[in-house]
């Protein structure tokens, strides 16, 4: 019903604000866009699920997500994918997986400051009853 649709479209203006958030992060630049293979030719055979800040938009704009954990299922994979791909000692590992732990705190703390419990409740039931 009618109301249902508000909350769901409640719910893809608040995902929009979580990814937006980190997007315009300098840090998290790295982050924005689908990894680049011509970068890095191996990342497909290590990293079995890509994900980026992009795709997250385009997934929402899609209405993949009917509650933040789903949205938060696909939003972790970026930094754990940072970390499984660079668990060196290298510099350039420790340098991505301080952004890749930067990230996880940036998406937890802003749904712990901005996420109204009783909405995430409303969106979970829709989705059972979906
Ligand atoms: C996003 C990510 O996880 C990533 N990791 C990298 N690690 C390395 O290159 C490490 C791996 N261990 C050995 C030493 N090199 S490069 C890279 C990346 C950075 C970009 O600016 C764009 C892009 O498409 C991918």
């Amino acid at each position: 019903w009618e109301q249902e649709e508000d909350v769901l479209r409640d719910l893809r203006l608040f995902l929009r604000g979580v990814t937006e958030s980190l997007m315009v992060e300098r840090r998290f630049k790295i982050f924005s866009k689908p990894v680049d293979i011509e970068e890095v030719p191996d990342y497909l055979m290590v990293i079995k699920k890509p994900m980026d800040l992009s795709t997250l938009l385009t997934n929402i704009d899609e209405h993949k997500y009917t509650t933040v954990g789903e949205f938060l299922e696909d939003a972790e994979l970026i930094w754990k994918n940072a970390l499984e791909y660079n668990p060196d000692s290298d510099p350039l590992d420790r340098h991505i997986r301080h952004r890749a732990c930067a990230l996880k705190d940036g998406i937890q703390t802003f749904i712990r400051d901005r996420l109204d419990r009783d909405f995430a409740k409303l969106c979970e039931e829709i989705k059972e009853t979906r």
